[in-house]
């Protein structure tokens, strides 16, 4: 498969090639011409690749062609530990940047911001072998590797679902708190890390009541997402018959996990005071609308028959952390954290370095 990417890539032509979360086979598709498609109303069928900025379109790569396959990964190297730390100014100004938002915090209705920041570094291995070693150190994390000529390349390994739609049933996840994997420690959580992670339930909670039936939301459990551990609950329901999946996406992305509570307030801090473009990091990516047939009755005699099998849609989209955009001679990463009343710049500083990790041994 890597073969067929590498020259898909030398043709200019779009392709994305991803595995889920624990699962053997890596699956690809592949755009036969180089236009660039978006989404318009959701109703299309491809696989979607958005932005964090819902105002800005989603791009679609169409089912030309897929493929699927196991890929057989091996370690090519030991651990890059040779890569600089950012820079005394890029701390500098992460630091005041979470000051300034914990003091917006305390003096107004916002109760989380999400804030992030991106670090450039040279690129060393290529393409299709960082994707390889995505896929051989994150088994348990939705690992992707995405091109199209009009837009560029972006590669990660995301611990988070934005919702997975099977027919009319729906699974979400609320994942927020971050710890780092230290040897022979169990982890435990903060009131500060609960009531994060409590905001993005509540809200996911509160959008979904209107139009599913049977919410459930599990307690919330730590979740492991390579050296890093993080807050997790599952919500699951059934989608009213007048709901389709980009009524879903419309009201959960972006979610406090990415962006804070409220959400509008949230994000024009974010788009005012983080000062870059996240283009798609904290956007969302996945199968959208993908036609699945299902044997209608398992007890009939005739399953060939088509009147016995129906055809079901499913979507099953992940949000874009974790991750980076791949030039011919740069790899920028994009790392954040959630901000609240109580959070430490110096604290949201080293999540970051932690996270940084999780791309930077692949480099
Ligand atoms: C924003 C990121 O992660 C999000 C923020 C988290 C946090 O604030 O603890 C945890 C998981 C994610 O929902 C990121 O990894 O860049």
């Amino acid at each position: 498969m890597l073969e067929t990417l590498a020259k898909q890539f030398k043709n200019k032509l779009p392709f994305v090639a991803y595995r889920k979360p624990n699962a053997i086979l890596t699956k690809a598709i592949l755009q036969h011409d180089d236009s660039l498609h978006t989404v318009s109303d959701f109703t299309e069928s491809g696989f979607v690749f958005a932005p964090f900025d819902n105002t800005k379109k989603a791009i679609l790569l169409p089912f030309d062609e897929i493929l699927e396959e196991e890929i057989h990964t091996k370690q090519f190297s030991e651990i890059n530990n040779v890569l600089r730390d950012p820079s005394a100014e890029a701390h500098k100004k992460y630091v005041q940047l979470v000051q300034k938002s914990v003091d917006t915090i305390q003096h107004s209705e916002i109760e989380k911001i999400v804030l992030s920041r991106k670090e450039e570094i040279s690129a060393v291995k290529d393409h299709f072998e960082l994707f390889e070693q995505l896929l051989h150190n994150y088994p348990t994390a939705y690992v992707y590797l995405w091109y199209h000529p009009k837009v560029g390349m972006w590669a990660g390994a995301t611990p988070e679902t934005l919702v997975h739609v099977q027919g009319s049933t729906l699974k979400t996840m609320s994942l927020a708190g971050t710890r780092k994997l230290q040897e022979h420690v169990v982890v435990s959580w903060d009131q500060k890390e609960i009531e994060e992670q409590q905001i993005v339930t509540d809200y996911i909670v509160d959008q979904l009541k209107t139009i599913t039936t049977n919410l459930n939301v599990t307690e919330a459990e730590t979740h492991q997402a390579g050296s890093l551990f993080h807050l997790c609950s599952i919500i699951s329901g059934r989608m009213i018959s007048t709901i389709n999946i980009g009524d879903i996406i419309k009201t959960l992305h972006p979610t406090p996990a990415i962006c804070g509570f409220p959400t509008e307030a949230a994000k024009s801090f974010i788009l005012s005071e983080e000062g870059y473009d996240r283009k798609f990091y904290t956007g969302y990516l996945g199968e959208l609308n993908e036609r699945v047939e299902t044997a209608r009755n398992r007890n009939r005699k005739n399953q060939e028959n088509s009147a016995y099998k129906a055809v079901r849609t499913n979507s099953e989209l992940y949000v874009n952390l974790r991750c980076m955009e791949l030039t011919h001679n740069k790899r920028i990463l994009y790392i954040g954290g959630g901000i609240t009343k109580d959070s430490n710049p110096e604290s949201e500083w080293q999540e970051t370095l932690a996270k940084s990790q999780i791309m930077k041994r692949v480099l």
